[in-house]
């Protein structure tokens, strides 16, 4: 290796290291001190000037998937050049690095691969997982995505090319969170993949042999988390998109070990949370008053549907009368206490069956969202099921005909996996619909007004408390400091001032955003005596401080 008498890198050497590589961009008197003298072109650019060409290049690729490889590759050259990009033109570039262009990436990521990036643990590798982790590039990590790549947004099972969403993740705890990419790691648990197509891929980069399950399973995730504790005690550790059986079973067990919570569930329902409040704001009406239904009674589903018992508890509502205007829809009808096989998670959120006999328009006596729509009356319908196109016209209409202002948010993603599209929507409720979606969509005319359609994803969230728990050395994450996060972001909502807003700010604002979700998370850590005390001024100076920004040292 070429390196300097101190170990620094210098030469060649140097360039292939994306977190100190500057490109054209070192001085004159570092291509003299790091030997680089020869190996770039003689002209010395600014990174703005260096940011100028990366975009044009961009421009350059035809499809978007070459945009995203474009991206990843520039990352894994330049950090500071990566971010600059992103950061510079973050409403263009956030699509292209995480939903939707992300989840074509995970579908091929053997054929995409190009360099690798954060640390993938095979399980027959899972006695060595200490040796693995010390060879993090890393000297310092404070931030981990994991993934088991099951649960790949609503595609399924992607095996290892799972690796895509921690990356993607990763990089808006950067882009929007401000926080170091020095510090944070991507990893992916290759626990096999159950999807034949990968299986069958001669390319296929991953572990080929079908999902370890039950108790194997259990004790590899184990083997894993144990040897990050031992590794990094006060790491931060995100789990992403784990397949239903596994997601809430793993959060249960580590929530109370170490600083972990899990994104699909706790960051997707403070999300969708802060845009109803935002929504009920600007209604006048509280969360109390609405009627809730959702399709989809996963992970993100009952994440939600949790986060908004607790606000109509806090509106005064007794638990056992918020959950009675909650309704689950999943792939066999509205939960009741009378299906088998549901996960404890779903039974805190079943009907009884009695209560609810008269309903339904099926055979088999199973309880259709339609069912729903015209007996129980929601104003509010959320979509986390991951399949495209489920909510119908016919649904739409019958929840229309009883509600004045229909509040219908299809969240799966990617773009293919959305319920609806919002153009449907505001046309078969008459214009009268407030829609949020997880993936980005245009805003729709209609009848000469247009509708803004806010992004309701987890990604106004989990950057703003990845910040706030490293600024302020929060050692656990609870469900208050994702109620603060939630009402932080509500407050935000450009439609409390100006009702034909969208629900929620712009991705161009995100890095605000997520400074103040960060501020939020931070005082609500201190006040339930998980992060150390100080004052508000001193946190906000540690955010400010903390708060990493594309520029060469
Ligand atoms: N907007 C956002 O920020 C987020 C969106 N999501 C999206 O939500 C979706 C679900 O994610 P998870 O809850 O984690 O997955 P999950 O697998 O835990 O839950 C999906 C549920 O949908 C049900 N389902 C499948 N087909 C159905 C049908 N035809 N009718 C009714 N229910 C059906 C499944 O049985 C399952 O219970 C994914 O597409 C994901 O991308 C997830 C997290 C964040
Ligand atoms: C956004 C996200 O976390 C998901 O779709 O899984
Ligand atoms: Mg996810």
């Amino acid at each position: 290796m070429h390196s300097n008498d101190d170990g620094s890198r210098t030469g060649i050497d140097l360039l292939f290291e994306p977190a100190l590589n500057k490109g054209t961009a070192f001085t004159e008197k570092e291509r003299l001190k790091h030997g680089l003298m020869g190996l770039l072109p003689p002209h010395v650019e600014t990174l703005e000037q260096q940011t100028l060409r990366a975009y044009d290049a961009l421009q350059a690729k035809d499809t978007d998937l070459e945009k995203h490889i474009y991206l990843r590759s520039l990352q894994d050259t330049n950090e500071v050049l990566f971010y600059n990009l992103v950061v510079t033109h973050v409403q263009e570039m956030m699509p292209l690095i995480y939903t939707p262009v992300v989840g074509a990436a995970c579908e091929q990521f053997s054929e995409i691969y190009r360099h690798p990036r954060g640390l993938f643990i095979p399980y027959p590798q899972r006695d060595k997982i200490d040796h693995i982790l010390d060879n993090a590039i890393n000297d310092v990590v404070e931030a981990i995505v994991v993934t088991d790549g099951e649960r790949i947004l609503g595609l399924g099972d992607q095996g290892a090319g799972g690796m895509g969403i921690p990356i993607g993740k990763l990089s808006l705890y950067t882009a929007a969170g401000g926080v170091d990419p020095r510090v944070t790691l991507p990893i992916i648990l290759d626990a096999g993949t159950n999807n034949k197509e990968r299986l069958a891929d001669p390319l296929y980069i991953g572990w080929r042999h079908e999902r370890i399950a039950g108790d194997d399973y259990f004790e590899f995730v184990d083997q894993f988390v144990q040897a990050v504790k031992r590794k990094w005690p006060n790491v931060l550790l995100q789990f992403e998109d784990f397949a239903q059986p596994h997601a809430e079973p793993l959060l249960e067990k580590y929530r109370d070990q170490l600083c972990t919570y899990n994104d699909d569930i706790q960051g997707t329902a403070a999300v969708a949370a802060g845009t109803l409040l935002a929504a009920c704001k600007i209604m006048d009406k509280p969360l109390k008053e609405h009627i809730i239904s959702f399709l989809g009674a996963g992970s993100a589903g009952a994440g939600i549907a949790e986060q908004l018992i607790r606000i109509m508890v806090d509106e005064g509502l007794s638990d056992a009368d918020a959950r009675k205007r909650v309704f689950m829809v999943d792939r066999f009808g509205l939960l009741h206490d009378e299906m088998d096989g549901l996960m404890p998670f779903q039974q805190k959120l079943m009907h009884h069956r009695e209560d609810v006999a008269s309903w339904s328009s099926a055979k088999d006596g199973s309880i259709s969202l339609l069912d729903v729509m015209k007996n129980a009356h929601p104003s509010i319908l959320i979509g986390v099921s991951g399949q495209g196109g489920l909510f119908t016209e016919d649904i739409i209409r019958e929840m229309a005909k009883h509600t004045e202002s229909p509040i219908i948010f299809p969240l799966s993603n990617p773009t293919s996996r959305a319920e609806a599209i919002p153009k449907d929507l505001i046309n078969w409720t008459d214009g009268k619909a407030l829609v949020a979606t997880g993936s980005p969509f245009d805003a729709v005319d209609y009848k000469g007004e247009t509708h803004f359609i806010a992004q309701s994803n987890n990604t106004y969230i989990f950057p703003g408390i990845g910040l706030g728990i490293l600024a302020s050395g929060a050692t656990r994450v609870t469900d208050g400091m994702f109620m603060a996060s939630a009402r932080a972001l509500g407050e935000l909502s450009p439609a409390l001032d100006d009702h034909h807003a969208p629900l929620l700010p712009p991705v161009s604002e995100i890095r605000a955003v997520s400074k103040s979700v960060a501020r939020a998370v931070a005082i609500q850590a201190q006040k339930e005596g998980v992060a150390p005390s100080t004052s508000v001024d001193d946190l906000d100076e540690r955010i400010e401080n903390k708060y990493w920004v594309p520029a060469y040292d």
